[in-house]
């Protein structure tokens, strides 16, 4: 009787395929299976350290590490490829360096840029969904203050940010800690320059209280940035925005203008599967896609719903939950290697911290609400733990925020 290990594809080396990787390296032994992981870099990005760069507080350099660091050999064979189609029924996956087959997949390919049909978003605005697009924002944000030394144009000191949720509000706090740095270098009057953060709905942050999301506003406002919340934004051109105030249409003049109001997971699920929303497909219990015991789908492509019935309502996705789902995943791989049955998935909610550059911040950790130095410390302690967990003690002591 021939004998032949289960071949194990994970498609996508985030927060939610690495963790998986990681964890399956740990538990499972070299004649058990064949792991092979790919993605379309050879480094991991901490996406959730975008926003720093896109504001120029960090080199998007500092943000990466290669993936060769956390793969065994042994164990893993990574391949470099962007995937191009996943044939879920032929269970072979296509990539820009072959074919590949499977038993087990895992498919965790991520978040991309959502501007939901508004028109010229696509074209005009730069987006923080990847290191390259956050450097794309920094670099036209750059550009447009030099111009404006010959310009003397204020549209080219003005910066419109589409959307007061998490990652805007994130890229705010680093901006306006990097801006008045960027002024000094070029001769340019802070005072100036014009923030602008345009948001659809009437309030912002519901995961926070009112009291700490005063904090933020209060922090951003004192420091230059003006909010219109409750305005809808319907198109995007060469000179801004068009917004509706109180049904009437406006025009918000600036050569910066950065849209952080939508993500949804991977355009390849649509193609992929059926019943997906939004890059989204509803996993079971077990993180399985339904009718495929055999196809994981998990982090930003995987609606992992709260509850169960009327009432359930997806997770919001986070590199929280990302991270869980990965190791939760290599658990129920290794279950399903020794014919046990697989577990359903719990999330365990440790908190949220929202940066407001690198010295302040608001959050709610283990039930516990904090702002000031003392979420802006814990945001460290969460990016460190990141890198930790997936790459070990190593890329912790280089990458963690520690140094
Ligand atoms: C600025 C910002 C700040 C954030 N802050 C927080 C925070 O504070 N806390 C929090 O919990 N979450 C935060 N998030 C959300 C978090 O980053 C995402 O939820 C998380 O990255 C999802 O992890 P993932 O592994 O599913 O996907 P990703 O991190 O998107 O990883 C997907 C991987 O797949 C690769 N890939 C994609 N398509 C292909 C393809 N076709 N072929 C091959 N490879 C491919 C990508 O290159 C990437 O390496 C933030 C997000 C942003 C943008």
């Amino acid at each position: 009787m021939s004998y032949e290990r289960k071949k194990i594809l994970v498609l996508g080396a985030g927060y939610a395929g690495l963790s998986t990787v990681a964890k399956l390296q740990k538990t499972i032994g070299v004649q058990e299976a064949d792991i092979t992981l790919i993605n379309k870099n050879e480094y991991h990005y901490e996406a959730t350290w975008l926003h720093e760069t896109a504001a120029g507080s960090m080199n998007w350099e500092d943000g990466v590490y290669p993936i060769a660091k956390v793969v065994d050999n042994m164990k893993t064979r990574f391949i470099p490829a962007e995937v191009t189609k996943i044939n879920r029924d032929e269970q072979t996956v296509e990539t820009t360096q072959g074919v590949f087959e499977f038993d087990t997949l895992i498919v965790a390919l991520g978040f991309e840029s959502e501007s939901f049909g508004i028109k010229g978003m696509d074209e005009f605005a730069t987006t923080i969904v990847s290191p390259q697009t956050a450097v794309a924002t920094r670099e036209a944000i750059e550009k447009n203050f030099i111009n404006y030394k010959t310009s003397k144009d204020p549209k080219d000191l003005s910066i419109l940010v589409g959307g007061a949720g998490f990652t805007g509000v994130e890229f705010l706090g680093e901006l306006v800690e990097t801006l008045p740095v960027l002024c000094k270098a070029h001769g340019i009057d802070y005072n100036d320059v014009k923030i602008t953060c345009v948001e659809a709905m009437p309030s912002m942050l519901p995961m926070f209280s009112d009291e700490l999301t005063k904090y933020a506003v209060d922090f951003l406002e004192s420091r230059g940035v003006e909010f219109m919340l409750g305005t809808a934004i319907t198109a995007a051109n060469e000179n801004g925005f068009v917004v509706k105030v109180n049904d009437e249409e406006q025009r918000l003049e600036a050569s910066s203008v950065v849209w952080t109001a939508g993500v949804r997971g991977s355009r390849l699920m649509e193609e992929s599967f059926e019943g997906v929303k939004r890059g989204r497909i509803v996993v079971k219990e077990d993180l399985t896609v339904e009718g495929y015991p055999d196809i994981f789908a998990i982090g930003d492509v995987a609606a992992v719903m709260n509850g169960t019935g009327e009432n359930a309502r997806p997770y919001p996705t986070t590199a929280q939950i990302a991270m869980q789902l990965g190791e939760h995943t290599a658990k129920n791989i290794k279950l399903q290697l020794n014919g046990e049955k697989t577990e359903a998935f719990a999330y365990d909610d440790k908190g949220t911290v929202c940066s407001l550059g690198a010295n302040d911040g608001i959050g709610v950790v283990l039930g516990r609400e904090i702002k000031g130095k003392s979420a802006a410390f814990m945001k460290k302690v969460i990016d460190t733990r990141a890198v930790l967990k997936i790459g070990g003690v190593v890329l912790g002591a280089t990458k963690g925020k520690f140094l």
